[in-house]
């Protein structure tokens, strides 16, 4: 029997993204807590619909204790509103980290900036291995703002699916849509996107918790694609060990195939500090 609304009790809301509102909800039964995002299906074709169909069923098969668990749907008809119950992350989105950092103006601790390389690597490695009868499953929306801590600062990856369905150019998505600081050089050229851009990507975000501001920052789309296309970057502070400098340059290799691969890449990881997940 599918949940309903009555089910849950809203709590607060957290905040909204480019699919709609996040809702902080607890569960009347147990007093449990997850969050629910709120996607309005009411202006989309029957070609979106089916679409926004396979993302959530896709999010359904994704168990990974570094992928944010989604729990349960509920439709609203009456509304044209999809809920999406999803686990409810304590630690607060990677963003809100950068940004306390950036106000204190103090660094993130190697071990920390190493764990969150390591569980986005291990989230990835899953998110690549799965397919969606087609194409592989990419993440496409890598972004501090897009990767969640749990209460024992597990690094949880988040949105992805939702990212996609909204890659359908849909309304409110481009209403959304702030600079994208994370693009790669293959899709500023519109070539082919693949894993590879993923970790781009992640190079981008593990570059931005060392030095708390993007690697390449520009006033437009244009003038950013020519400083991506470059691909100048500035090195991490010299207080990361020079093991992290180049593995996060080998992310950022302008060339695609110069990026090593995620199994690569967890040796080299692996190879580094303490153990990652904590128990
Ligand atoms: C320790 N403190 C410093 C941190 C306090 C932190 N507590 S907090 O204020 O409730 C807080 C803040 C931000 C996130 C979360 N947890 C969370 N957020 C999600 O999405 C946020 C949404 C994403 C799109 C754009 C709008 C926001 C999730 N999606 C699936 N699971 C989620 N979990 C909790």
């Amino acid at each position: 029997n599918s949940s309903k609304l009555s089910e849950y009790e809203i709590l607060e809301t957290i905040g909204t993204g480019s699919f709609g509102t996040c809702k902080k909800v607890s569960r009347k039964s147990d007093r449990k807590v997850f969050v629910w995002k709120e996607v309005g299906y009411g202006g989309m074709s029957e070609k979106e619909k089916q679409l926004l169909v396979q993302e959530v069923n896709l999010l359904r098969e994704l168990r990974h204790p570094h992928i944010v668990r989604y729990h349960d749907r509920i439709i609203d008809r009456e509304n044209c509103t999809l809920y999406i119950i999803m686990e409810f992350c304590e630690g607060g989105d990677l963003g809100s980290v950068i940004k306390k950092h950036r106000e204190e103006k103090s660094l993130v601790g190697e071990s920390m900036v190493v764990k969150v390389l390591h569980q986005l690597l291990l989230a990835l490695r899953e998110c690549h291995k799965k397919r969606d009868g087609v194409h592989k499953v990419l993440h496409r929306d890598l972004k501090p703002a897009n990767v969640f801590l749990d209460s024992r600062g597990n690094v949880k990856l988040g949105d992805f699916g939702l990212a996609r369905i909204l890659h359908h150019n849909f309304s409110l998505a481009q209403t959304f849509i702030g600079t994208p600081y994370y693009m790669s050089p293959e899709v500023f050229s519109e070539k082919a996107y693949d894993e590879k851009s993923d970790l781009w990507s992640l190079g981008c975000l593990i570059h931005e918790l060392c030095t708390l501001s993007p690697p390449f920052t520009a006033r437009d789309q244009q003038a950013l694609a020519a400083k991506v296309l470059q691909g100048k970057v500035r090195r991490i502070p010299h207080y990361y060990s020079a093991n992290l400098q180049s593995i996060i340059d080998s992310l950022l290799a302008t060339e695609p195939s110069r990026r090593p691969d995620i199994a690569t890449l967890l040796g080299r990881v692996e190879g580094l500090g303490p153990p990652a997940t904590t128990p």
